[in-house]
């Protein structure tokens, strides 16, 4: 198959996807957006006689026109411009959990800073302040006190970026130090890790201790939904246990986003899962699947 990979920047990540594509034989044909003309009404020559599009793009706004484009252009895309749109955003992500009935942390968006304060007075406090827009954990505010609540909003009111001007008020979950990542695709569980801390951000990129973890049937049942929820794809699904019995079982998960570029350099180190023939797995599928519909359309 001919892979077009569009990206900006060549991570980790990326290498290990094209060694495994190159290894199986198939052409790749790297697409850096940087150096793009889209036009609106053609394709522009790279575009030729690709079988599936894979986005690896690192700026959100970059991914989303540019997958945009290949809708546009008629090849098929992973992720879906529709998906990364929703997974982009982190209300429309809060919305599609909650509408398919996934258990998300409750949350509250307001646009105003006084009507953003009666959200944090209701939640109480801890509570969570968190930019709609933006990813490993920059921005996050854990809200302690009313004093704080009042100094951040102020901050966000009078210095932040318009998207800053959307109030993103979430209840704090009472995790037990860690988080849980899972890379699924279409649903499916690739590979789970778990991200430990001391701090209330577990994020990898925050220096977070990972460790594969071994998904229950509910919680692979969640990541099916929640992947569903958005659409489908190459997803990081995240979820929070919500409580630990005797045995250090969790009782429970809340999931508080998927995330639609996912770097999953961390849980090919983490677990003894060959990550990146997975993916290639099942982007030769989808690219099988693609050349069918064509077939019988
Ligand atoms: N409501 C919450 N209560 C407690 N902890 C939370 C809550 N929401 C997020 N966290 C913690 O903050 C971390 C970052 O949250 P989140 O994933 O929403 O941010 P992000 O910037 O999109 O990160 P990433 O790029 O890893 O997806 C999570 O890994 C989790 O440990």
């Amino acid at each position: 198959m001919n892979v077009g990979l569009l990206y900006s920047r060549i991570r980790k990540d990326e290498k290990l996807l094209l060694s495994e594509l190159r290894d199986r034989g198939h052409e790749v044909t790297k697409i850096d957006v940087r150096d793009q003309q889209f036009s609106i009404s053609e394709a522009p020559e790279s575009f030729a006689d690709l079988d599936v599009v894979l986005d690896r793009c690192l700026a959100t706004s970059r991914s989303l026109y540019a997958t945009r484009f290949c809708e546009a252009y008629d090849v098929p895309v992973v992720n879906a411009p529709e998906t990364a749109e929703i997974c982009a955003d982190k209300v429309k992500n809060s919305l599609a959990l909650e509408e398919a009935g996934v258990p998300t942390p409750d949350t509250e968006v307001s646009f105003t800073k006084e009507s953003a304060m009666e959200s944090i007075e209701k939640f109480g406090y801890p509570c969570v302040l968190k930019p709609v827009v933006g990813s490993w954990g920059r921005l996050m505010a854990k809200i302690d006190s009313r004093s704080a609540a009042e100094a951040v909003l102020e901050h966000k009111a009078t210095l932040g970026h318009y998207e800053h001007k959307v109030f993103y008020v979430q209840e704090f979950v009472e995790k037990p130090g860690r988080d849980i990542r899972v890379l699924a695709t279409d649903g499916e569980p690739v590979a789970a890790m778990v991200r430990s801390s001391d701090h209330w951000l577990t994020n990898a990129a925050q220096g977070a201790e990972t460790e594969a973890f071994e998904l229950d049937e509910e919680a692979e049942r969640l990541v099916e939904e929640a992947s569903a929820a958005v659409g489908d794809g190459l997803l990081g699904v995240d979820l929070m246990e919500v409580g630990v019995d005797e045995e250090g079982e969790p009782t429970g998960y809340t999931v508080h986003e998927v995330n639609h570029t996912v770097e999953f350099k961390a849980l090919a180190d983490a677990t003894d899962v060959d990550v990146a023939a997975e993916v290639v797995d099942w982007l030769e599928a989808k690219a099988a699947e693609e050349s069918e519909t064509e077939v019988t359309a």
